[in-house]
């Protein structure tokens, strides 16, 4: 198996990041979503694709948890969030900066507050690529929930009105470095941040126009049209349809096929660029033994995808 990734150095290494994270959204159990895959044997299925694979437990969110959190307006958890996710930022940055991958395993969304950040400041240039059925995309001012795992990229581009507990989250994502692949439950208010920052979205409207071989060549032309930039992949299993990956969160039908998900990944590993991968939101607390089996395994099996497996 050859590993294909300009930005990686030799031996290529993969850092499992293993978050066992809830906060950023209200339903237990999706802190065991790492834990599992890496149960399911995720680490030994990257060293059989030949990458040497650094695992050293997932990280301890106790002495975080222990902080007094009262809601700041209607967001959630506010300080645990963003004290997890500075750490996460500099643990995906440690990693990255050693020219290692970081596959962040969560835990819910809104870890990628951390990871990107991580990637950012390592790697200016990146590009990110938002697989999901949701845009993530709330600010303090649009979120109806107040769920943290939905306001994610907001963080990231500095839009809406600053909380000084997030102070630390730089807004270094440019909006058109930016790319989503599988939306289908976009908020109201999203919908306008959507398209008065002019950011790049495919929905399954256009997978389905298109067909996804076209929807991920017209991404990377967006994002990354010389195919020279670094890129964090951020997939939200729930980008998947809830038959093929029901053990999540915030399900939502008509989302994308088996096939389509892992040729996203597939497609992203081909252009040797990847620097970071995100795998969120598998939440083995929801639905029964079989359909928890499967989405671990689905889990799995797009990291494999990403990190270079191939059909023949
Ligand atoms: N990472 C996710 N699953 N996000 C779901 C977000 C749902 C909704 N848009 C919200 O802001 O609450
Ligand atoms: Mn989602
Ligand atoms: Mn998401």
């Amino acid at each position: 198996m050859v590993v294909n990734s300009r930005f990686i150095s030799e031996p290529k290494t993969a850092a499992i990041v293993g978050c066992p994270f809830s906060g950023g959204q209200p339903r237990a159990g999706v802190d065991r979503g790492p834990i599992q895959m890496v149960e399911a044997g995720l680490i030994d299925q990257l060293t059989d694709l030949g990458w040497s694979v650094k695992f050293h437990g997932h990280h301890q969110f106790e002495e975080v948890n222990a902080v007094s959190d009262p809601p700041i307006g209607i967001l959630k958890n506010p300080r645990l969030v963003s004290r997890v996710n500075e750490a996460v930022a500099q643990v995906v940055g440690d990693h990255a900066r050693k020219g290692e991958l970081p596959v962040t395993l969560g835990g819910d969304h809104s870890l990628a507050m951390g990871t990107i950040s991580g990637t950012l400041s390592v790697h200016p240039e990146t590009c990110v690529i938002w697989v999901d059925a949701h845009a993530d995309i709330n600010t303090v001012e649009s979120t109806e929930s107040g769920n943290l795992h939905g306001m994610p990229v907001s963080f990231l581009l500095g839009l809406g009105s600053k909380i000084p507990e997030f102070s630390w989250v730089k807004p270094l994502l440019k909006a058109d470095r930016l790319v989503y692949i599988g939306l289908r439950d976009i908020d109201t208010g999203e919908k306008r941040i959507l398209r008065e920052n002019n950011i790049k979205a495919f929905s399954m409207h256009e997978v389905d126009k298109y067909g996804i071989g076209k929807v991920v060549e017209m991404a990377l032309d967006h994002v990354n049209p010389d195919r020279d930039r670094p890129i964090h992949l951020s997939f939200d299993v729930d980008a998947l349809d809830p038959s093929v990956a029901p053990s999540t969160g915030t399900p939502v039908r008509g989302g994308l096929t088996f096939r389509e998900g892992h040729y996203i990944c597939e497609a992203i590993h081909e252009t040797g660029c990847l620097v970071a991968l995100d795998l969120m939101e598998v939440n083995p607390s929801l639905a029964d033994d079989a359909s928890v089996r499967q989405t671990v395994q689905v889990g799995c099996s797009l990291v494999r995808s990403a990190l270079g497996e191939t059909l023949l």
